[in-house]
């Protein structure tokens, strides 16, 4: 699902353009975020922050908060306290609709349109009126090529394989050049190549457009590939660092090594806390 997917709130007119945030502060921050789920506290004290203009990674098992963490900067989670700013606003606020293209794991696009009505329907909710007609035209034309879908551009959403309806709707959150990118495990289920083609694509919209990306994956060999990294496990954040510093600091050959010795840390601080009650 994207930030303006099927079925969620319409995106509405743009915001006024006021003096707006200053554009150093960081894209995301958050300090004491916690977010209940049902009986559980999913997310527990967090404190971090997300640089503007670079690919951050946010790495974890299954189940360990990634989803929850994203779906609270989009503004799509309940019970969430603490402070969570997004692009200088508290995460949810009206002026970020426009400003965050936001993919979720199951692709929402419409089985019955094909890739390049999909795009245009979502291309008029952002950027309605017939003198965008162009722009939004060209709008269109750009995300499908961005997400290598150009040769299939005619094609019934329906008739595609699930990695590609997965890059339609990565398509449709790239509509507008949103300044934050939450892609939530954009890879899954991609052929090697394609996998390096959107690593590449993640990379020239980071130093290209300057735009900010926040990609999670279980997929270690991936955070090879991030600026920055968010380590997660069991709603705890165990580290948020560059992958350099993260190797250095552990000792480890690679950011797997380094993530099991963090566990391994954590598992023993937490034996300690529990034999000295
Ligand atoms: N609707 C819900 N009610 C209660 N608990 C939930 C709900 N949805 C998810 N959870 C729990 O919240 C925790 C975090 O889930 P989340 O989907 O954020 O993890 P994840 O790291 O994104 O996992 P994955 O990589 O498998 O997508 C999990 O333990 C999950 O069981």
């Amino acid at each position: 699902m994207m930030n303006n997917a099927p079925g969620s709130p319409r995106p509405g007119p743009a915001p006024t353009p006021g003096p707006g945030p200053d554009p150093h502060t960081p894209a995301v921050h958050a300090e004491n975020l916690t977010v209940v789920r049902g009986p559980r506290t999913v997310l527990r004290d967090l404190g971090f922050t997300v640089p503007r203009g670079r690919i951050t990674g946010l790495l974890g098992p299954s189940g360990c908060g990634k989803s929850t963490l994203m779906r609270a900067l989009v503004g799509t989670q309940a019970k969430v306290t603490g402070t969570l700013d997004v692009l200088g606003h508290p995460a949810g606020h009206p002026a970020l609709r426009t400003r965050i293209g936001y993919v979720t794991q199951a692709p929402s696009v419409y089985d019955d349109l094909t890739v390049r009505q999909n795009l245009d329907y979502f291309a008029a909710i952002l950027d309605p009126g017939r003198t965008a007609a162009d722009r939004r035209d060209a709008d269109v034309t750009r995300a499908i090529a961005d997400v290598d879908l150009t040769t299939h551009a005619d094609a019934l959403a329906g008739n595609l394989s699930g990695g590609q309806r997965n890059r339609v709707s990565l398509a449709v959150a790239l509509l507008g050049s949103p300044e934050l990118l939450v892609l939530d495990e954009p890879t899954v289920g991609l052929d090697p190549v394609l996998r390096r083609d959107l690593w590449n694509l993640f990379h020239d919209i980071a130093t290209g457009r300057g735009a900010t990306l926040l990609v999670s994956s279980h997929v270690m060999d991936e955070a090879e590939r991030c600026h920055r990294l968010l380590l997660m496990r069991e709603g705890e954040l165990l580290a948020d660092d560059t992958p350099d510093a993260l190797r250095a600091r552990t000792g480890a050959d690679t950011v797997e090594e380094a993530f099991l010795h963090l566990v391994d840390a954590a598992k023993a601080a937490a034996r300690t806390k529990e034999t000295t009650r």
